[in-house]
Order: structure tokens, then C-alpha cells, then sequence
């Protein structure tokens, strides 16, 4: 196993020092002679990112990703896990499909692949999957989800947290009462009104969030919302945490930046799933986040092929790329708030998912050393052709973003050098 000395690296941003890393872990003594020395001055140590909402596509859709690609675009934005959405083909609603994701991460070997669990049986929203199952399997589910829809039926949902409570299980939910976004292609406001396009109302999430605050409420269970987009969601949530209900919640990093504006283009690539909203509502999403009301960014990683987004809007599927793009986008909103990145990408997303070996303490030994090295100071042009990612979804083509991945570490082990995949 090799070690590493990382010399001169700052850790989340405090005065320079020298890491080591042997066996695995942080260490406090140098490894000796046999360590690869890495020039780190200028460069920030976070604990390895952690994503608890990325699709990976495999299996079903491996021309638009899949574990490997997922993977390696995963460790080179700096990310040591992610949680593998389960709206697969087949859908991951059974313990042999859980273990397949997970196992196919094992073998990528570049993050750590946590799947996520169904909630219902192929996503139908009608007969809960065996949760169970997957939970007691090889790839020890704790996170559930129908995302791509959501868990509509609030007995099916109320029955799904009092099920998951027994293993200190979540419900992630896509918040989307179907019925208020029947036909919609875009945020339902002044931009959707002029486009003549049918909007998705900032309601159809926030009904459905403050629904399911009082079912976790009553039950006692956990909840987390999945990519939160309204600034009224984020006075559902505020007021839920302050009753000390369970309930955590995720923000995506092109919410905390893209508006709705950007539909007047009629470019696909600016279509998801909950859609761009207003300057107002990204205003207040980057308050929550500051504020803890909003616990984590997530990138809702959505790789699509080439045929699915490069069509007409109605006809384009909703998502696009995170991986790669998600920390860099997260520092041009707040700047260098290293403990505010650490806490919301890294040790707030592990504690979320169970994924207890990553989120640790940098500067204690024996910390598993997963990690990443940032470039605060490179700046970059995205080039979608120049993306790990299978596909090319990436909303910020042409885009200078500031921080450069410079080398990501699993288990002491480099999956990125010199901002390149090791393989
Ligand atoms: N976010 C999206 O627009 N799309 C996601 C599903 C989802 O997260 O809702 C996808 O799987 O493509
Ligand atoms: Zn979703």
C-alpha cells in the first residue's frame, strides 16, 4: 500500500502543515523514506466528498453511464462516496439489484457506491418494495427512494417510515404532488407564462414536503427531501426543525445558481427535475444552506444520452451533470468557506447515508483517509467533451469555474493525481 506526504497542504483552510497518510488512515508519523511526497502548498484538504443523490444509469442505461464512468467523474470533482439513485433498469427495488450496483463499485474501485433502496416496487408508487431485504443485504441499504417520483400515497409513504424506522432507515422523497405538475415543463411563473410553456408550481413541492414533515412527525421516523427548490420549502423545513422533527434536506448545486431565465433559450440542457426556479427562491436556498435548515448539496448527477437532451424541450428528458462541476459551482456561490463545504458535502451527507469512514477528522490520526486536494486558486473552462461523465449534460458548457481538483484519496489510496483519474 503506498503512502503518501502531503507537504504544505492547508486542511479546510487553516495554516499550512504536513499530512500524512499510510496503511489507509491520517497518520502522525511520516511513513519514512518509501512515501510519495506531493507538493500541497496552496492547496486545501477537505474530507472526501460525499453525494447522497447521483444516478449512475447502470443497469438500463449504460450508454448514458454507469458505475465506472459515474465513478471516475465522482473522484475527479473530489468525491470518495455516492448513493446510487435506485430509478435503474430494472429499478433497484430487490436485493439482487442492490448488490449488482454495489458490487460494480467495488470492482470500479474509485468511490464508495452505496445504493439506494426503491421505496415501491418498480417505482409504481403502489406496493412497498421489499425494504427489508435490501437493508439486511451485502450492500446494507439505508437510504430508500422512488426519486424520479414521488411516493404520492401518503399511507404507502406513512407505512415507509414506520418500516424503515426499525434499522435507522431514511426516506429520501422526490417532493412532487403528480397531480399540480401534470403536463409541466418549466417553474410556473412569469418566464413559463411567457414562453407559453405549462409550469411545475413552486406548491406541488412544498405541499408535499410539509405532508411529509407531519407523517415523519407522527411516526418518529426519518426524512430527507430531496433537492429542495423553493424558498417556501425552505420555511416548511425551518419550521419542521425547529419542532425537532427528523427531517434533513439537500439543495443541488445548479439550484443554488441557475434560474429559470435561462429557459427563455429553449435549450434542453437547462431542463430538470424540480426545474430552475427564480432569483428569490435561489436566494433563500443559499440562506438555508447556510443557515443548517438545509444540511447538504447534493448533485442529482443525471446523465442523459446525447439523443434524450439534444431535442426539443418537450420532448428532452429532465436532468443534468453534477459530479464534476458541484464544488467548484458551491465556491463561486460562498467563496472559501472550507468548514461550511466540509460540513455540507462532506460530514453532514456521510452521517445521512451511515457511511461512517468518510466525513472524519483530517487532523486526527487514525482517521480513514479518504480526501481531496483542492486548487483554490485554478480556474478552469468546463469543456463537456472533456468530462468523465458518458454524457454531456452539463449546464455550464464554456463556463470558467474556480478550484481544480487536484488529487481525491479512498482509503489511502489515490484515485485522482495531478487532476487525473489513476484509472
Ligand atoms: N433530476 C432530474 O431531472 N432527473 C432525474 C430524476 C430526479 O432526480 O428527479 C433523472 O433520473 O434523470
Ligand atoms: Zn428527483
Amino acid at each position: 500500500m503506498m503512502a503518501y506526504l502531503l507537504k504544505g497542504v492547508s486542511i479546510l483552510g487553516a495554516a499550512p502543515t504536513d499530512l500524512h497518510i499510510s496503511d489507509g488512515v491520517i497518520s502522525a508519523e511520516p511513513a519514512g523514506q518509501d512515501a510519495e511526497v506531493i507538493d500541497a502548498s496552496g492547496l486545501v484538504a477537505l474530507p472526501g466528498l460525499v453525494d447522497v443523490h447521483t444516478h449512475l444509469r447502470e443497469p438500463g442505461r449504460e450508454d448514458a453511464e454507469t458505475v465506472e464512468t459515474g465513478s471516475r467523474a465522482a473522484a475527479l470533482g473530489g468525491y470518495t462516496a455516492v448513493c446510487a439513485m435506485a430509478n435503474t433498469s430494472p429499478v433497484a427495488d430487490t436485493a439482487g439489484v442492490v448488490e449488482q450496483v454495489w458490487r460494480l463499485g467495488r470492482e470500479a474501485g474509485l468511490v464508495d457506491v452505496q445504493p439506494i433502496g426503491a421505496v415501491t416496487v418498480g417505482l409504481a408508487g403502489k406496493q412497498m418494495a421489499e425494504l427489508g431485504a435490501m437493508a439486511s443485504s451485502a450492500a446494507g441499504v439505508r437510504i430508500f427512494s422512488d426519486d424520479g417520483f414521488c411516493v404520492a400515497d401518503p399511507k404507502l409513504m406513512r407505512r415507509a417510515l414506520e418500516y424503515v424506522k426499525a434499522f435507522d432507515g431514511v426516506i429520501a422523497q422526490h417532493a412532487e404532488e403528480p397531480r399540480l405538475t401534470e403536463g409541466a415543463q418549466m417553474h410556473e411563473g412569469e418566464v413559463s407564462t411567457r414562453l407559453g410553456l405549462t409550469g411545475w408550481p413552486a406548491v406541488a413541492e412544498e405541499a408535499i414536503i410539509a405532508r411529509d414533515v407531519l407523517l415523519a412527525e407522527h411516526v418518529g421516523s426519518r426524512l430527507h427531501v430531496c433537492h429542495v427548490s423553493t424558498a417556501g420549502s425552505v420555511e416548511v423545513l425551518r419550521q419542521a426543525k425547529a419542532r425537532g422533527v427528523r427531517v434533513t434536506a439537500e439543495v443541488t448545486p445548479h439550484h443554488l445558481l441557475l434560474t429559470d431565465e435561462l429557459a427563455s433559450g429553449y435549450d434542453p440542457v437547462f431542463k430538470v427535475n424540480p426545474p430552475l426556479r427564480t432569483r428569490k427562491d435561489v436566494e433563500a436556498l443559499r440562506q438555508a444552506l447556510l443557515d443548517g435548515v438545509i444540511d447538504v448539496v447534493a448533485t442529482d448527477h443525471a446523465p442523459h444520452a446525447v439523443q434524450d437532451k439534444e431535442c426539443e424541450w418537450s420532448y428532452a428528458r429532465p436532468g443534468m451533470l453534477g459530479l464534476e462541476t458541484a464544488l467548484p459551482i458551491v465556491l463561486s456561490v460562498f467563496g472559501p468557506k472550507w468548514e461550511l463545504i466540509a460540513d455540507r458535502m462532506s460530514i453532514a451527507p456521510a452521517r445521512i447515508a451511515g457511511l461512517d469512514s468518510h466525513g472524519g477528522d483530517l487532523t486526527r490520526a487514525g482517521t480513514p483517509a479518504n480526501l481531496t486536494l483542492v486548487d483554490p486558486a485554478a480556474r478552469w473552462v468546463v469543456d463537456p467533451a472533456e468530462l468523465a461523465s458518458r454524457s454531456r449534460n452539463t449546464p455550464y458548457a464554456g463556463h470558467t469555474l474556480p478550484g481544480r481538483i487536484v488529487a481525491t484519496f479512498l482509503r489511502g489510496e489515490a484515485t485522482v493525481l495531478d487532476g487525473k483519474a489513476v484509472k
